[in-house]
Order: structure tokens, then sequence, then C-alpha cells
């Protein structure tokens, strides 16, 4: 893969670094944003202080949440460029659009060492889009004022992305430092694996991620499922869920998972109790159930699964500990609020006891363990990347890194 250092000397260059900075966000009491977990800023702070240091005129773009193409303040990058202003002790320019005018006039005055934070990628229908060419086009909109190109973010290598794909193919282009760190310590995970070596799945994005189960069955020796993703494949197990996250059309390629699992001798661990709630509130009334009967709850078909529960969170913690080798993306549950935060935490708690080699990744799985209490040096690496470490888990050629080699 290109590094840095073959881009030549970057002294008055303008470098567009590609970071992630899709950072959870929670409502301030005066309307705007708070960041909750800084982790993918600081992240990424190690190339920015290289290229400043080597005179560079510096770009950052990323994107933040899923907007649908057009700009919605809710996902602003502002607040970003204000708390990298922090971490950095030096200015952070922002800029309230990505392409345009006023982007081109900031970017243009940039001087030697200087940054500037253009607004969420996701605001142009271009970086998202299906048709290669919309891509393409929005790419070299924002290749037009660079000299050359770095792949930093590397959360989001895993998407054939206008800025992440396209963007590398039209300007001189390197990984940055975070990429190279990231897969240093990943690799540990394809090709020296030690057994028995157990995969925790969990979180929102299920249809996202269900499909890397296929490969993930061929290279662990257990799959531990919490977290949203639950809920398929109790009910591909012909259990009813009440109204918690279901991806219907997923039930058929789930029981194949199921069948393949045991004809390969994996073990999919399921939860046996629910924290069933009766709304989707921090304050919603709650009870612990069996995974089976889950529309048994006091609350019926309108029902919602948040967290595993006590005796699950037991069952997941011995799997983990008998593990010497975990890896681990997805809450357990909606560990933002503190009634369904204690699957997340027993679960981070085991990895933290376990004498294995142990990495947590995901933007929110990452955010969990620290906002939970637990410090970085307690787990063996702590990734940026959610679905893009899974994908490369499962030997995956992820279109943001082939690009650059
Ligand atoms: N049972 C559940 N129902 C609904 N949401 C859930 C449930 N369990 C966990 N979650 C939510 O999942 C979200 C995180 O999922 P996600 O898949 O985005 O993980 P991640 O670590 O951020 O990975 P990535 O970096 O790929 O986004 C959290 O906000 C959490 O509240
Ligand atoms: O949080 C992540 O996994 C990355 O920032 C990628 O976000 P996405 O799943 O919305 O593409």
């Amino acid at each position: 893969m290109r590094t840095i250092a073959s881009l030549g000397p970057l002294r008055s260059k303008t470098v567009i670094v590609r970071c992630d900075l899709n950072v959870p966000l929670a409502d301030d009491a005066h309307g705007g944003k708070v960041i909750t977990d800084d982790g993918r800023i600081r992240a990424s702070l190690t190339t920015i202080r290289e290229l400043r240091e080597s005179g560079a005129r510096i770009v950052l773009v990323s994107h933040l949440g899923r907007p649908k193409g057009a700009p919605d303040p809710q996902f602003s990058l502002a607040p970003v460029a204000a708390r990298m202003q922090e971490l950095l002790g030096t200015p952070v320019a922002f800029v309230g659009e990505t392409v345009g005018d006023q982007a081109s006039a900031s970017i243009e005055a940039l001087q030697d060492g200087e940054i500037v934070l253009l607004e969420n990628l996701r605001f142009n229908p271009g970086e998202t889009s299906k048709d290669e060419q919309e891509r393409s086009a929005f790419a070299a909109q924002l290749a037009k004022h660079a000299d050359v190109f770095i792949s930093d973010g590397f959360g989001v290598v895993h998407r054939k992305q206008a800025s992440v794909y396209e963007l590398a193919r039209l300007l001189p282009s390197a990984a940055g430092r975070l990429v190279a760190a990231e897969l240093e310590v990943l690799r540990r995970l394809t090709e020296d694996a030690q057994k028995p070596y157990a995969v925790v799945l969990g979180g929102s994005k299920v249809s996202d991620k269900l499909g890397v189960i296929a490969h993930l069955l061929e290279r662990v020796d257990s799959l531990l499922i919490g977290g949203g993703m639950v809920f398929t494949f109790l009910a591909a197990k012909g259990h009813k869920v009440a109204s918690s996250l279901l991806e219907e059309d997923q039930l058929e390629t789930v029981r194949g998972y199921l069948s393949e699992a045991e004809r390969r001798g994996v073990r999919i661990v399921l939860p046996t109790d629910i924290v069933v709630a009766d709304s989707f509130a921090a304050d919603a009334e709650h009870e612990v159930i069996p995974a089976d009967a889950i529309e048994t709850s006091s609350f019926g078909a309108s029902g919602i699964g948040l967290d595993i529960g006590p005796e699950s969170a037991r069952s997941f913690a011995t799997e983990i500990t008998d593990a010497k080798t975990v890896f681990w993306n997805g809450p357990m549950g909606v560990f933002e609020m503190e009634a369904f935060s204690h699957g997340t935490r027993a679960i981070a708690k085991a990895l933290t006891e376990t004498a294995g080699f142990t990495v947590v990744g995901g933007g929110d799985s990452a955010a969990a363990v620290r906002t939970l209490g637990f410090a970085d040096n307690e787990f063996g690496h702590i990734s940026t990347g959610g679905g893009a470490s899974l994908e490369f888990l499962e030997g995956k050629t992820l279109p943001g890194l082939e690009v650059l080699s």
C-alpha cells in the first residue's frame, strides 16, 4: 500500500485528507450537539500533525451519520471542527459546504500548515450515489483544488463512495497513518488468530453486518450475537420478537447461517434472556423475559428488546474469558440509556478480564466502552472501524484499500 512518503515533499502542496470523523453526538441543553466520544477525532490527529509539520495545506473531509444527500444541520461537522481545534491547539477553519465558491475560496486561501474542515460529504448526493459517473463527478469537484489525496478514514474504507474510492483514482494518493496502524493490528486477527477465536456481534446496522457472518463462520470458533442483531436470529428460530428490531427479509439467510454453523461445528451463541421495554426511551418500563417468549412481557406485541438479560451476559462473559482471541463489534443493547447498558458493560468487563488478545471495533462500540468507564489500555486494541474491521476480518478486498495499492 502506498505510504505518505511516496507522495514526495508536501510543503506548500494542498493535501485532501479523507478522515472518518463520524462521532456519536447527543443533544445539548441549548438545542446544539455535543460529542459523546471524540475517539475518532483523536485517532485522526497523527496524520494531521505530520502534515502540518511538513508544511502541507490541509483540507479535511469526512461524513457524519447518514444524511440523505442534502444538508441537514443535525449532521453538521461544525462541532467536530471545534473539538479538533481544541485537541490540536491550532486553528481548524470550518466551511459550511463541501464544494462551491465558499469551499474553493477557503482552500485557495490556505497557507502552509493551515487546516480547513469542509462540511459533511454526505450532504451531497454524489458521495454515496450508486451511479459511478455521479460519484466520479463529485470526486472531480473535490479533487479540483488539491495536489494529492490521503485516505485515513479507516472506518469507511469498506464503502465504495466518491471520497473513498473515486477520489483516490483522480489524484496521487496514499494511506494515512491511521489506516496503516489499523491494518497492522487487524492483520494479527487474519494471519495469526489464536484459538479459540470468538466474535461478538451486536449494534443496530443489522442488514449491513449480517452478510459478514457467512465468511466469519469459516474462521471463528464461536459467534456471540447480541444487540439489535439478536431478533432476526430469534425470529429465524421461530420465536416472536414483538416490536424489536427485525430484518424480515433476512430470515432465510439467517436460517442458512444457523445450519452452516452446525455443519462446521461453530457455536452461534444467542441470548437466553432479553430486557424488554414498553418504548424506546431512557425511562421506559422494562422487564427481563426469556428470549423465546418476548411477547409474553407485560407490553405484549409492543414490547421492544433493548438489551441482553443478566443470564445471557453471564454466559457470554464465560465464552469471552475462555477465548484466546476476541473481536467485538456492536453494543449488546442501547447502552446510551443507563437501564439498557448492563449487557454491554458486562461484555466490556469480560474482554478486560480475558488473557487473550481483544479488539473492540466501531464508532459506537468504542464510545460504549469509554462512556461506561473502561480505559483504552484495558483492551488489546480499540479500532475506529466497525463494519470496516468486520469486512476486513472476513477476508474481503475493501475498495478503499484496494485503490491505494
Ligand atoms: N436491541 C437494540 N435495538 C436497537 N438498537 C440497538 C440495540 N442494541 C444496540 N443498539 C444500538 O446500536 C447502536 C450501535 O450500532 P452500530 O452497528 O452502529 O455499531 P458501531 O460500533 O458504531 O459500528 P460501526 O462503526 O460499524 O457503525 C447503538 O447506538 C445502540 O444503541
Ligand atoms: O461508523 C461507521 O462504521 C463508519 O463511519 C461508516 O459509516 P456508515 O456505516 O454510515 O457508512
